[in-house]
């Protein structure tokens, strides 16, 4: 690198941490070394001209400002990150002097102030991630920024409207939990509420809320006299709802006296159940398994997670609702003495209660290292429950197309996980195919990360019956779902080569995959930091294939056929780079 731009990364490195260069020195960023040649902490060159093209510090307890002025200097920077640190200060007008800077990670900092007007003339830039700072004032407007694929800005404190952006573009967009106001812009409906919630005065039917009419007219008072009637109906039936329901749990409660539990287990027998019955027998029966008693409609499993939990404990826990899927809702819930788990709730699932029992049991039976067990479930006429440990790392999703370490995330690490859930996924399908059970809902957000950064499929078996045809026993609705898993899974491998989420059920990202092969442009497809990072081309191409086989095929691979392919590759690829190690 250019001497003066060593000088100006010293600056920068300096405002970034101050005051403890001297104690880090082994990172480099001195004056008498050069970035590329001495291998600078957190710094990735250009190999053919050896210039600076990446600056990624992350999780380093980084604590001083960012100096845009300094780090602009270097004239071909494309990726810049400091995620997860303690930065401070404003976001600085001369960001806009990284004339080349594709993406421009900030989350998860203490960054504060308003935006400048400046970072919309970042002419190259694909993702911005400010996500999780403190960030106030109003959003300038987006609409300029025409190479803009991913905006994530929730968790700050933005406020005034909700700029216009190029919605149909975007492939990532969230300004939750802020404090925008007025409607929603977007009329392509591509993004739902999770990306708008929290703003309390944001409205938009995305987020169900009708923005109100200017004028107030006669007939938009008689509009608003009709919604809140609306709500007050609503509002009664849920309650007449939950009434019966608490009716029928206290009948039920007497009946389930003769009625035991599916599984025995042999742990903490510390709760008398005759004592807790009369505690819980006004909101649901929840005598877990352990108690050896009564009834239950909780089921607690043997895991060192949850030992000892009780659904009091779960009801009577700060409950965070953290997802809306189309399966039910998703709440974390940190019980008073336990570590965090995730309560899927899931309404309506036409499955008589001993089906669902039988089920989860069959599933909990069957154990894999990457699958996520299940801790508890809770059964009753109208709802289930599914309690899973909380996984403070996220999805396969977060990682690829919200956190900024997709950056990150290579091509061994990718391959490896493609490996593991392949076997883990041919494991279930192989323990479950005489039950029909498949997994049903196979997606990178349903791949979560341990904190071993071990993946593990999440939310095994959870898919509601089909309304048309209710019968869990049909053979042919349930064959077809083993596919369908095959089939999404060919999906998510498409999503760790491109990088690029699905959407559209898939059909999108197939198509725009099938589109590129046709013109022969093959690698245009891969994700450009696999390419960047020099990931082999041939390997990637044999993973595109067993992708475009899972989704093409109307007689897809077995999911054994698909794993084994993908782990010899994964072999292969181990291979190689161990044996170029110097
Ligand atoms: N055990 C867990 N620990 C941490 N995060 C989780 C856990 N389970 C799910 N999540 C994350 O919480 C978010 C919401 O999950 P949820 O299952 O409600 O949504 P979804 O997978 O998009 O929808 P659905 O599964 O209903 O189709 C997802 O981002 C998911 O990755």
């Amino acid at each position: 690198e250019d001497q003066s731009v060593i000088q100006a990364l010293v600056v920068f490195m300096d405002k970034l941490v101050p005051g403890s260069m001297q104690t880090t020195p082994n990172w480099g960023w001195n004056t008498s070394s050069d970035p590329c040649t001495s291998k600078w902490v957190g710094i990735t060159c250009d190999k053919d001209n050896l210039t600076v093209k990446k600056i990624v510090l992350e999780k380093l307890n980084l604590s001083g400002i960012l100096d845009f002025e300094s780090v602009c200097k270097v004239s071909n920077l494309l990726v810049l990150s400091v995620s997860f640190n303690n930065v401070t200060g404003n976001l600085q007008q001369e960001v806009s002097n990284c004339k080349r800077l594709t993406h421009l990670y900030l989350t998860g900092n203490r960054f504060s102030g308003n935006l400048p007007d400046s970072i919309t003339d970042l002419p190259n830039v694909n993702r911005v991630v400010i996500s999780n700072n403190g960030f106030t004032g109003q959003l300038p407007d987006f609409t300029r920024l025409t190479t803009l694929l991913t905006f994530f800005a929730q968790n700050n404190q933005f406020t005034g409207p909700l700029p216009r952006f190029n919605y149909r573009q975007l492939d990532g967009f969230n300004v939750a939990n802020n404090d925008l106001s007025g409607p929603i812009p977007d009329d392509t409906g591509r993004f739902d509420a999770s990306s708008f919630v929290g703003n309390p005065q944001l409205c938009g039917k995305e987020l169900a809320v009708q923005c109100p009419v200017k004028k107030k007219d006669k007939k938009s008072h008689f509009r608003d006299i009709l919604i809140y009637s609306g709500y007050v109906v609503l509002g009664c039936i849920i309650l007449v709802l939950v009434a019966i329901l608490a009716c029928k749990k206290r009948k039920k409660q007497h009946e389930d006296v003769k009625t035991r539990s599916p599984k025995k287990n042999g742990s903490d027998s510390g709760h008398s159940s005759g004592s807790k019955n009369s505690r819980v027998r006004s909101e649901f029966s929840t005598t877990s398994v352990e108690s050896g008693g009564v009834s239950s409609s909780m089921v607690v499993l043997s895991s060192p997670v949850v030992n000892g939990l009780r659904f009091e404990d779960l009801l009577r826990a700060p409950a965070e609702l953290i997802g809306r899927g189309k399966h039910g809702s998703l709440y974390k819930v940190k019980p008073d003495n336990g570590v965090p788990v995730v309560v899927k709730r899931i309404r309506d699932w036409k499955i008589s209660r001993d089906e669902f029992k039988k089920r989860l049991q069959k599933i909990v039976d069957i154990k894999h290292p990457n699958v996520l067990p299940v801790v508890a479930y809770y059964s009753s006429k109208q709802e289930k429950l599914l309690v899973y440990e909380f996984q403070q790392n996220g999805s396969l999703f977060r990682l690829l197309h919200v956190s900024q370490n997709g950056q990150m995330f290579s091509w061994g690490s990718r391959l490896s996980l493609a490996s593991s859930i392949a076997g883990a996924l041919a494991f279930m399908h192989h323990e479950l195919q005489a039950d029909l059970i498949p997994h049903g809902n196979v997606k990178s957000s349903n791949i979560l990360l341990t904190d071993n950064m071990e993946p593990c499929l999440s939310e095994y078996g959870l898919m509601p019956i089909d309304h048309q045809d209710p019968d869990p026993n049909n053979n042919n609705r349930t064959a077809a779902t083993f596919k369908d898993d095959v089939h999404a899974f060919g999906l998510v491998l498409l999503e760790l080569l491109t990088g690029k989420p699905i959407q559209d059920n898939g059909t999108g990202l197939a198509n725009w995959v099938s589109s590129i092969l046709k013109e022969e442009w093959t690698i245009e497809v891969f994700d450009k930091a696999l390419i960047i990072e020099g990931a082999s081309e041939e390997r990637m191409v044999v993973l595109l294939q067993v992708a475009l086989k899972c989704i093409n095929n109307s007689t897809p691979p077995p999911m054994a056929e698909v794993a084994a392919i993908i782990s010899s590759l994964k072999e292969e690829e181990e291979r190689s780079t161990t044996s170029s190690d110097p």
